[in-house]
């Protein structure tokens, strides 16, 4: 196969967008990427499974004269989300959907990775195809597995995210921090169930539940400088089987967000302070779990990102943005806390926000996407 066209990266991404798969389940998306790299010239192409991890995939480019090693990481997961885009290549995955554009991110990949089987790059590349970003830290996965070991150690690492704001084929990036770091964070409130006509007689823990998230919105609003920011969400609240029995128990889950790790954790402290604070006026239990996993802020590493960001400026061919620090999470942020690196955005103009039901990225994004990208290896590669 030659490298990708337009239209062929248009139909893989309208394949991979029609069976998107949940984290650490990416099992169809792994053997199609595994055919369509199959199909590209393999003369200078490594391809490596990893048992331990079996939806991931990395591939090594041997570089004709190499000076170093340049990875490229893209997500394959998608999210628990229904398809509200009436798209003919909507979701056949029902409850599935890639509603954060990783569609678009694996496609962009390919692009560049079939670019560099029929132009042999100087440097030695690999491709990292990462499940569970969105869950799990597939990243920190990888990394803590040895993935990253020996010669499949890069010495820099590049990845990218999709942005509906910005122009479609636009490169968004910044010196800096690029996304902040998150923690999951569930919350069991636990009191007494009973009948719907005495109150007295039970522990009501939707009340409960309802003040302590009243509560919880003066963390940002009260305990947090408000040039540094923060975001505390809970996007799941469980409680309750039927509308005459007291709920005797309530699962609240949500996300924790802040630009520095000093700021996630001073979050945690308030919250945990409110969390036990209710249970005691409620005379409740409380247990309260935080899961950081490998979702640390996206540290961008300054020498390679300042380099990024003087090709992008400068290339003709580029439109590049300065961006803002995002409160969106990556477990790139992880393995860009092992490996110098940069995280970039890729516009794809929607007026719908990553995670939502009717996300239509445009596939304009994705030639210009892969054109820009493989512009900066071949730059990156052409310097010291
Ligand atoms: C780009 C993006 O949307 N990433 C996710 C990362 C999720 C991290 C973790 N599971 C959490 O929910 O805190 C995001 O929600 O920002």
């Amino acid at each position: 196969m030659a490298q990708l066209n337009k239209e062929a990266l248009i139909d893989i991404r309208r394949h991979l967008h029609e069976y998107p798969e949940l984290a650490m389940h990416e099992f169809d998306t792994h053997d199609y990427l595994l055919a369509t790299i199959k199909a590209m010239n393999q003369q200078f192409l490594e391809i490596r499974e990893i048992k331990e991890l079996p939806t991931a995939l990395l591939v090594y480019v041997h570089g004709s004269d190499p000076k170093r090693t340049i990875g490229y990481r893209t997500d394959i997961d998608a999210l628990p989300v229904t398809e509200e885009t009436g798209l003919p290549f909507a979701s056949k995955n029902v409850g599935v959907m890639h509603a954060c554009g990783h569609d678009i991110h694996m496609t962009t990949a390919l692009g560049v990775l079939s670019h560099f089987t029929e132009q042999q790059p100087k440097d030695n590349l690999i491709f990292f195809f990462q499940p569970a970003e969105e869950s799990e830290n597939g990243g920190k996965v990888a990394y803590e597995l040895g993935v990253f070991e020996g010669k499949w150690r890069p010495d820099e690492f590049y990845g990218l995210h999709d942005n509906p704001d910005l122009p479609a084929g636009a490169i968004g990036c910044r010196m800096g921090t690029l996304f902040a770091g998150t923690t999951e964070v569930n919350v069991d409130l636990i009191g007494k169930s009973g009948h719907a006509a005495y109150p007295q007689n039970a522990n009501d823990m939707i009340v409960a539940a309802a003040q302590f998230i009243n509560q919880v919105q003066t963390i940002v609003s009260r305990s947090v400088n408000p040039i540094e920011g923060g975001v505390i969400t809970f996007g799941k609240l469980d409680a309750g089987t039927i509308r005459n029995v007291i709920a005797g128990q309530a699962r609240i889950e949500g996300t924790i967000r802040g630009l520095t790790q000093k700021m996630i954790e001073h979050i945690v402290d308030r919250l945990k302070q409110v969390a036990n604070g209710v249970a005691t006026s409620y005379g409740a239990k409380v247990e309260i779990q935080f899961n950081q996993g490998g979702y640390l802020p996206v540290e961008n590493n300054d020498d390679l990102t300042r380099r990024f960001i003087e090709f992008a400026k400068q290339d003709s061919q580029t439109d590049f943005v300065e961006t803002e620090p995002a409160m969106t999470g990556e477990d790139f942020g992880y393995l860009l806390s092992k490996i110098p690196g940069t995280m970039f955005w890729l516009g794809v103009d929607d007026d719908s926000q990553l995670h939502s039901a009717t996300l239509n990225p445009k596939e304009s994004a994705i030639p210009k996407g892969v054109h820009s990208i493989v512009r900066f290896l071949e730059y990156r590669m052409a310097n010291e």
